[in-house]
This record gives structure tokens, sequence and C-alpha cells, in this order.
């Protein structure tokens, strides 16, 4: 095992008779880009949770490099948690907040009570904050509130936030979903940009199809709680999109929003 390979073995996450996640077990490489995609109700969010230790697992254990995280309790679990950033489909931001207050409380986990309260930060926090805002071309708004950027834009500071907590992976929770085209294919090209130059491993799950072939290292298809393909994207034939997706197909398809990518013939042919 490499030093910071994530490691899943036999996860399971059960909610009373359903196995969201059903003995999962999965090997992920430091710096893979990774596409989890399945129809819904598959166990992707599920899936990310666990990861990231929002959500027990049932049985099974999950490593990162030399550590159990699935043991892990107290303080080691929320040094986990900031390791592991997450991206939401609503973007969680203050919009009452200014973008740079809003990126400076990726810092917070590392306060204490007081100075969390206070939202006191150093100018080295600061400076920090101004450069992922940099990274993701924001800068000109960091003194505007949260609330009145578009959808994209705020997607990109939530992209920020979890850049200044410094993580070791990056989950992304259907980060697009509420795009539109030309801001999906800017929030994806950050979460890859970010994922090359920085070497952090990036899970995201995705409702489109082409998206995740485009952007992909590997793509994990689930279905009814376990890993039904694991592959490269051009491994991901149109017969087995038939099988992932079955007679939602159709879904898969709808909303393809990153106008960039590339789209694959032979699931055109089903929109
Ligand atoms: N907290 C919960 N309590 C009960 N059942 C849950 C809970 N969370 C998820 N489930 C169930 O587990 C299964 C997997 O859900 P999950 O949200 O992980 O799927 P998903 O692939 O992310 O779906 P979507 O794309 O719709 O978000 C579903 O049947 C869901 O109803």
């Amino acid at each position: 095992m490499t030093q910071e390979q994530l490691s899943l073995s036999g996860l399971t996450r059960q909610f009373g008779v359903t196995r969201a996640v059903d003995d999962v077990s999965l090997d992920i490489p430091a710096g893979q880009f990774v596409g989890v995609i399945g129809r819904s109700g598959a166990g992707k969010s599920t899936l990310l949770r666990l990861i990231n230790r929002m959500t027990e697992p049932t049985s099974g254990k999950i490593h990162f490099g030399g550590t159990e995280v699935s043991a892990l309790r107290g303080r080691a679990l929320r040094q986990w948690r900031r390791d592991c950033a997450m991206i939401f489909q609503q973007f969680n931001l203050s919009d009452r907040l200014d973008v740079l207050t809003n990126v400076l409380v990726g810092r917070l986990a590392e306060h204490g009570f007081v100075s969390s309260m206070l939202m006191h930060f150093t100018d080295a926090e600061r400076t920090m904050a101004i450069e992922a805002l940099d990274r993701l071309s924001l800068v000109p708004q960091a003194l505007q509130r949260a609330g009145t950027l578009s959808g994209g834009q705020q997607q990109r500071v939530a992209i920020a936030r979890a850049l200044v907590q410094r993580p070791r992976i990056m989950l992304a929770d259907e980060p697009i979903a509420s795009l539109d085209p030309a801001n999906a294919t800017l929030v994806m090209d950050s979460l890859r940009r970010i994922n090359r130059e920085d070497g952090i491993t990036v899970l995201v799950n995705l409702h489109t199809l082409d998206t995740a072939r485009a952007y992909s290292d590997r793509i994990i298809a689930m279905r009814d709680g376990r890993v039904f393909f694991d592959g490269k994207p051009r491994q991901l034939t149109d017969d087995v999109v038939r099988d992932i997706y079955g007679s939602d197909a159709f879904g898969a398809f709808d909303h393809d929003v990153t106008s960039t990518a590339p789209r694959h013939v032979g699931v055109a042919a089903y929109a």
C-alpha cells in the first residue's frame, strides 16, 4: 500500500433493511480523479459520507495510508474530517458574509472555541484565503456578499474554502447538479486543476455520464449499493451504461451540463 492510498474493505452501511452501501472494497491511489456514477439511490452519497465519517459504517474498514480511518475517535477524527474536504450541491455558504470570510471559515477547525466564535483570523490565513480565491479567479469578488454571486461562483468559493483546509482528499457530492453548462464547466475545470496541481485525490459524484467520462481518470459505477463497474472511461461501454442506469437511462443524459465535455455518440443515441 502506498502511503496515501485510500482503501475501503467490505464497507457496508445499512439503513433498516436497505443496504445503501453493500460490501464495497476499493483501493484509490493518491492523486486519482474518480467519478462516481449510478442511478438515484445507488449509494453514491452514502459512500462519500462514509469516507469522511459523516456516516458510520455498519461493517467494514477504511484505511488511508497506514491509518485505520474507521477506528478514529475524538481529535484524530476531527483531523480526518479536515483532511477530507466536502463540496456539496448547495454550496453551504453563509449568504450574508462576504466571500473572503466564507473562505476563511475553512480555517475555523484549526481554531479554539473563542477565536472561532469571534472569527479572528491571522494575516497568514487571510493571505492563504486570497491565494485560494486567486486560483479560482474570484479575487475581484472577495469583499462581495456570497449571496450576490452566481451559483457557479458560489461553488468556486466553496472549493476555495475547501482548499484552505489543506485537505488530502476532496469529496464532491453532485457539485454541478444546480449549475448551468458554462458554470458547471468552470467548476469541473477547477476541481481537475486542483487535483493535478496539488495531487489531491478527488472523488466526485456525478449525475451526468459525459461529465464523468470527460474528467475522470477512473469511473466507479454503483448499483444497489455495490460497485457495478470500476474502470477507465473508455472501458465504459454502452452495454454497461444500460445495465447501470436501466430504465432510468434517459435521466442520466437529460441534463448534461458541461458544454465542453465531448458527447459520446453511443450514449447520445439514448437522449
Ligand atoms: N439517513 C438515511 N436513512 C435511511 N435511508 C437512507 C439514508 N440515507 C440514504 N438512505 C437510503 O440509502 C440508499 C442510498 O442512498 P444515497 O443517497 O446514498 O444514494 P445516491 O446514489 O447518492 O442517490 P442520489 O443520486 O439520489 O443522491 C437509498 O435507498 C436511500 O433511500
